[in-house]
């Protein structure tokens, strides 16, 4: 077995990995990833008990326990950049051995629920909803860098995507890819919306959002909002769950994503007070996943 160098699988001091700071005794199988670090609190405010916890830049994480369940929340911060970072340190945590940097012979599988807020793009879908992601569109680039992308993308997808949007060459390829089924199905139910979200890079430009900037596809949302393909169509924007969705496939991960809408970018509108969502969203997910 190939031992991974010090300088690929960086292990601080305390035996903790490099940019999350969680050693591997200290995370649960069940992970909720939140963009805000500020929203940790809010989420382990739901723990009955605090087992572990620690924080580095913008990932704030706490392990607890909540309904006698082991949860762990991150905090991602903002991106598909972080979101590499994110998942291949938390996959290092369960299937590397940190004594020999050698990988463990038993895989783990974590269950990964993304919470997150997001920019709806069909008139439908209002602000205040909630939007569970069964497939998302990366437009960020990132899973184009590893092997075996195309094993788990959806080709047929993209190809309709690319051709119907009139998708510029010098934009990164867009990637398409599932959730994991039996995530859906335990998140499913009355008062949750099912679409297709995009992960941009960035929330301006790459959402058609225009300040000052004019961008490079000015009818790119007219377009968007109006592409179906078997029946599906694209609901959202946000800014992280294709990477999630895409790591979690290649590394052999449960990832869902669902999210607050908190802008209806077609009507216009933003939400009043989406935090009270947010914060019922997590109960909801907290108690599905813990059936
Ligand atoms: O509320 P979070 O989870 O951060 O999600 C959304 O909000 C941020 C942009 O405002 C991006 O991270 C986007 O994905
Ligand atoms: O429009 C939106 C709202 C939240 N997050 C995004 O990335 N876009």
């Amino acid at each position: 077995m190939i031992r991974i160098p010090e300088s690929e699988l960086i292990i601080n001091p305390d035996g903790s990995i490099f940019h999350l700071h969680i050693k591997p005794k200290e995370l649960a199988e069940r992970i909720i990833l939140v963009g805000d670090p500020g929203r940790v609190d809010m989420v382990a405010g739901f723990f009955e008990q605090i087992l572990h916890e620690g924080a580095n830049r913008e990932f704030v994480w706490k392990t607890g326990l909540f309904k006698g369940t082991a949860f762990t929340v991150v905090s991602t911060g903002i991106g598909t950049d972080n979101i590499d970072i994110v998942l291949n340190e938390l996959d290092a945590l369960v299937n590397i051995d940190f004594e020999t940097r050698v990988p463990r012979q038993e895989h783990k599988t974590l269950k990964i629920v993304r919470i997150g807020t997001s920019g709806s793009l069909q008139k439908d879908l209002p602000t205040d909803s909630w939007l569970l992601s069964e497939k998302a569109i990366g437009f960020d680039g990132l899973l184009n860098f590893y092997e075996g992308r195309k094993e788990v993308c959806d080709a047929d997808f993209e190809s309709a995507f690319v051709a119907s949007t009139g998708w510029l060459s010098s934009l990164t390829a867009p990637y398409v890819i599932n959730a994991d089924a039996s995530l859906l199905q335990a998140l499913n139910g009355d008062q949750v919306h099912k679409g297709v979200t995009i992960s941009a890079p960035g929330f301006y430009g790459p959402q058609g959002r225009v300040v000052r900037l004019p961008i490079a596809m000015p009818d790119i949302n007219e377009k968007i909002t109006a592409f179906s393909w078997a029946d599906r169509r694209v609901t959202n924007y946000e800014m992280e769950c294709s990477a999630i969705y895409g790591l979690s496939a290649l590394l052999g991960h449960q990832a869902a994503t669902v999210c607050v809408i908190i802008a209806n970018r077609l009507a216009g509108t933003y939400s009043k007070d989406y935090k009270q969502q947010v914060k019922l969203l997590v109960e909801y997910v907290l108690n599905n996943l813990n059936r």
